[in-house]
This record gives structure tokens, sequence and C-alpha cells, in this order.
């Protein structure tokens, strides 16, 4: 059996709003396995974002574990969480949180030269990058000048570039028109041949049928979804 990408053993976080504490996720298992794609839908408060900031150890668990590569996320140091991050994590979010003031290839440069890349080297790979989500021909744009699907396409290179064993997708459609979708669409499916595992946070359900499967987070936990997809 291949080493899991990512494990979660009865993890669980809840929160305290001053009044009274708030248990979003309880007992959550899951096993993500080397380019495994996994979608997870849920309806809207039901912890998917909270579960996505433990998965990427943005933030740390009340109980239970994230595992990456048999390794505690919690129990890592600050630094060397952030050196796993950078290194074997990419991160697509729903806006695509693109810095303004770089240009397309900088910006997916960027995690390639906090890591300790030379510039040139990163500018080179983040063009490579760029070509293969249909984007060389906007290298030298700032994010303001791009479309919606563009700045999306730049942000999904960016979080490739690293070569990650995992990728983390928040809504990567959602705030975009259906052709600008389409792409997106086309894009996760060419890369979901590549050997990043993806998870995939989703309201929509033509996103979550590409996915090799799809788990509905309710109740706190990670279940089978109720309503079978058509
Ligand atoms: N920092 C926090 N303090 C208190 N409560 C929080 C905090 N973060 C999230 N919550 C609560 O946890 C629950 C789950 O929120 P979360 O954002 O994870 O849901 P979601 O499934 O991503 O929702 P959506 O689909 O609307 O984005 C909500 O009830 C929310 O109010």
């Amino acid at each position: 059996m291949p080493e899991p990408v990512l494990q979660c053993l009865g993890l669980g976080k809840e929160f305290n709003d001053g009044n009274r504490i708030i248990r979003v996720l309880q007992g959550v298992e899951l096993t993500l396995n080397p380019g495994e794609t996994l979608a997870i839908i849920g309806a809207s408060g039901s912890g998917k974002s909270t579960l996505l900031n433990l998965l990427g150890g943005l933030d740390a668990p009340s109980e239970g574990q994230v595992l990456v590569s048999g390794r505690n996320v919690a129990a890592m140091r600050e630094r060397e969480r952030c050196l796993w991050r950078n290194r074997r994590l990419g991160f697509v979010y729903q806006f695509h949180h693109l810095l303004p003031e770089f240009t397309a290839a900088e910006n997916v440069a960027m995690p390639l030269i906090i890591g300790g890349a030379r510039r040139k080297n990163a500018m080179r790979m983040a063009a490579d990058m760029l070509k293969r989500v249909g984007l060389d021909h906007r290298l030298t744009h700032r994010p303001g000048a791009l479309s919606g699907g563009e700045r999306q396409r730049v942000a999904i290179a960016r979080a490739l570039v690293t070569t990650p064993d995992c990728v983390l997708m928040d809504e990567p459609t959602g705030n975009l028109d259906p052709a600008a979708s389409q792409q997106i669409l086309s894009l996760i499916d060419a890369l979901g041949q590549d050997s990043a595992a993806f998870i995939v946070v989703t309201h929509d359900p033509e996103i979550a049928a590409r996915m090799h499967r799809t788990l509905e987070l309710r109740d706190s936990g990670l279940y089978p979804p109720l309503h079978a997809r058509s």
C-alpha cells in the first residue's frame, strides 16, 4: 500500500465564540492516497472551510490529528510546517489571492522563490507552468489586467508550480461565469491525470462528478453523499 498523502484521525474542531462552544467537526476520519482526487460537498456552515484550514495546517484541531506522510502537522515546529506547506501543498481559493503589484509570472514564481529557488529558474518554471494552463501570452500581465478565469488559471499554476503532493481547492469556480468555469473544469481534468492528489470543496456537481470520490460534510463528520449523483 502506498503511504497516504494525507490522513485525518478522529479530527475535531470547536470554536468558543465567547458565550458558547460551537462544535464544527467531530471524529472526522479521512485517508487520501497519492494521485487520488476527492470532492467535499456540504451545506453552507457545515464546516468545509474549517476542515480545509485544518488540512492545510492553517489552524490547529481541538482533537485528533492531521497526518502528512505519517507526521502530525500540529506537532511540527512553525518553520517546518511553513516549509511543508510551501513545498508539498498547493492552495487554490475561490478568490485567487494573487498579489496585484506582481505580474502573472512573478505570482507563479513566488512560492519557488520563497522556497529558496533562484529567481531566473523560478521565472522559467513559472513560464512553463503558465503555458500548461494556456496563459503563455499573459506572462507579464498583472492580475488587474486579466479576466476572472485567467486569474484563477494563474492561481492554479501557482498552486502546482512546486509539484505538490496535494492541492487543496476551495470553490475554484465559485466566482466565475459558465464559460470560464468550463475552462477551469477542463484544466482540473487535465491536471487530475498528473500525480498530485486533489481535495476540492465545491457546491458544483460537475466538479464533484470529475473527482474519484465525493464525501459530504454533515453532522460534523464526513460521509458518503446522501443524494447519489445522477
Ligand atoms: N473563528 C470562528 N469562530 C467561531 N465560529 C466559527 C469560526 N470559524 C467558523 N465558525 C463557525 O463554524 C461553522 C462552520 O463554518 P465554515 O466556514 O467552516 O462552513 P462552510 O461549510 O465552509 O460554509 P460556506 O459553504 O458557507 O463557506 C459555522 O457555524 C461558523 O459560524
